[in-house]
C-alpha cells in the first residue's frame, strides 16, 4: 500500500527542486519514481508554455512542429546585465513561484546619485527635458551608423510610467517562439504590430571585448559542429566620419530575453535595431522596434550586423534575395 504521507513529502519536494533543474537533470529526475515523473512533465509544460517565465506582460510559448524538443533551455532577463551584477546562474523556471525569483520591471533603484531631468508631469521627452537628445535623431537621418534615442532613466525624478521610458517596461506585445527546419527557435509575431511600435529589448550580459573575444572562439567551435546557436551580438557605434566610437557586446546565449530568439534577415528584416540610452545609465542597451506594419504569424528578424559575411562562416538560410548564402562573423 501507497503512504500517503511520504507521495506528498515526495510531489512537495518536487515542487521545490525540479523547476532549478536543466533538461538532463530534470529527465533524469523524472527516472526516479511515478510521482517524480509525473512532477517533471508538470515543469516542462509550465516552460513550453511560456519562455518568459511569467516575468513579461504576456506569456510567449514554444511552438514546435519540427521535433520532440519541448523549449530551449536558458536563463531569463527582462533587461541587460553586467555578468558580476548578475547574482544568479540558476534560475527556477516551471512552477508557480518561480515569477517571484527572476529579475523584474521596474529595475531596482541603485540608491546613487545620478544624472536626469527633473520635468514636471508629462513633459519629459519635450525641448526643456535633459534627457530629449535632438542629435540622436540627427545621427539617425544622416544615416551613419546605427540610429539612437534617450530615454529618461534612474536619474530622473520621473517615475516608471513616464512616456519617455517607452522600452522600460518590458515586452508589451504577443510573441511565441516557433521551431524552425533549418534555424532553429525563430520569434514570431503573434498579434500585428505596427511601424514603429517598440518589440523588445536585445537582453543580455554585457561583456567586455575581451570577454566577448573568448566567447566568440569558444562557440564558433561548438556551433561548427551543431552544438549551440550563439547569440552574442556585436553593436559598433561610429562617428559621422564613419569611425567606430563605441562597441557594445551583449550575449544572450545563456542569460537572455524573447530576443534572443530573432534570427538574422541579411535584407534588414521587419525589426529596426536601436541604442537607446537612459539617464544614469553608462551602457545603451540594444532596442527593437517595428521596421513596417507586421502580421499575426510573421517571423521577426534584424540584420545582426555590418560584420563582413565569412566564407567559412555559418549558413544562412534567410533566403533574402540579397543573402551571400553564410551568416555576418565577428573577425575576433
Ligand atoms: C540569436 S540566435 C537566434 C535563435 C536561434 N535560431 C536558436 O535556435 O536559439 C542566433 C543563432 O541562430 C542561428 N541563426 C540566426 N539567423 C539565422 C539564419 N538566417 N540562418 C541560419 N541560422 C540562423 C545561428 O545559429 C545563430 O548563431
Amino acid at each position: 500500500m501507497r503512504n500517503p504521507t511520504a507521495a506528498g513529502a515526495v510531489s512537495e519536494l518536487a515542487e521545490l527542486v525540479l523547476p532549478w533543474l536543466p533538461p538532463p537533470d530534470l529527465a533524469a529526475a523524472a527516472s526516479a519514481s511515478h510521482a517524480m515523473r509525473a512532477a517533471a512533465s508538470a515543469v516542462t509544460a509550465a516552460r513550453a508554455a511560456d519562455s518568459a517565465r511569467g516575468l513579461e506582460a504576456f506569456p510567449a510559448p514554444f511552438v514546435n512542429p519540427i521535433d520532440s524538443q519541448p523549449y530551449s533551455y536558458f536563463i531569463y532577463t527582462p533587461f541587460s546585465l553586467i555578468p558580476s551584477a548578475a547574482s544568479f546562474n540558476a534560475q527556477p523556471w516551471g512552477c508557480a513561484w518561480s515569477r517571484t525569483l527572476g529579475p523584474t520591471w521596474p529595475r531596482p533603484d541603485l540608491g546613487l546619485p545620478l544624472a536626469g531631468c527633473s520635468c514636471a508631469r508629462g513633459e519629459c521627452g519635450g525641448a526643456g527635458c535633459a534627457c530629449a537628445d535632438a542629435e540622436a535623431e540627427a545621427a539617425d537621418a544622416s544615416g551613419a551608423g546605427m540610429a539612437s534615442l534617450s530615454e529618461c532613466g534612474d536619474g530622473c525624478a520621473c517615475g516608471p510610467s513616464c512616456e519617455n521610458r517607452r522600452t522600460q517596461r518590458g515586452v508589451t506585445v504577443r510573441l511565441r517562439v516557433v521551431r524552425q527546419l533549418k534555424k532553429g527557435w525563430a520569434l514570431h509575431a503573434a498579434e500585428a504590430i505596427h511601424r514603429g511600435q517598440f518589440v523588445c529589448e536585445y537582453a543580455g550580459e554585457f561583456l567586455t571585448t575581451e570577454e566577448a573575444r573568448r566567447r566568440h572562439r569558444l562557440y564558433d567551435e561548438l556551433a561548427s559542429v551543431g552544438k549551440l546557436s550563439p547569440a552574442l551580438l556585436v553593436i559598433r557605434e561610429h562617428l559621422p566620419s564613419g569611425r567606430v566610437c563605441m562597441r557594445v557586446n551583449i550575449d544572450a546565449t545563456k542569460v537572455g530575453n524573447v530576443a534572443r530568439f530573432i534570427n538574422h534577415s541579411c535584407d534588414g528584416g521587419n525589426l529596426r535595431p536601436i541604442l537607446v540610452r537612459s539617464s544614469g545609465s553608462l551602457l545603451p542597451r540594444l532596442c527593437l522596434f517595428a521596421a513596417r506594419d507586421i502580421v499575426d504569424g510573421e517571423e521577426l528578424a534584424f540584420s545582426y550586423g555590418d560584420a563582413k559575411p565569412n566564407p567559412k562562416g555559418l549558413p544562412c538560410f534567410c533566403e533574402s534575395s540579397c543573402c551571400p548564402g553564410v551568416l555576418p562573423a565577428e573577425e575576433t
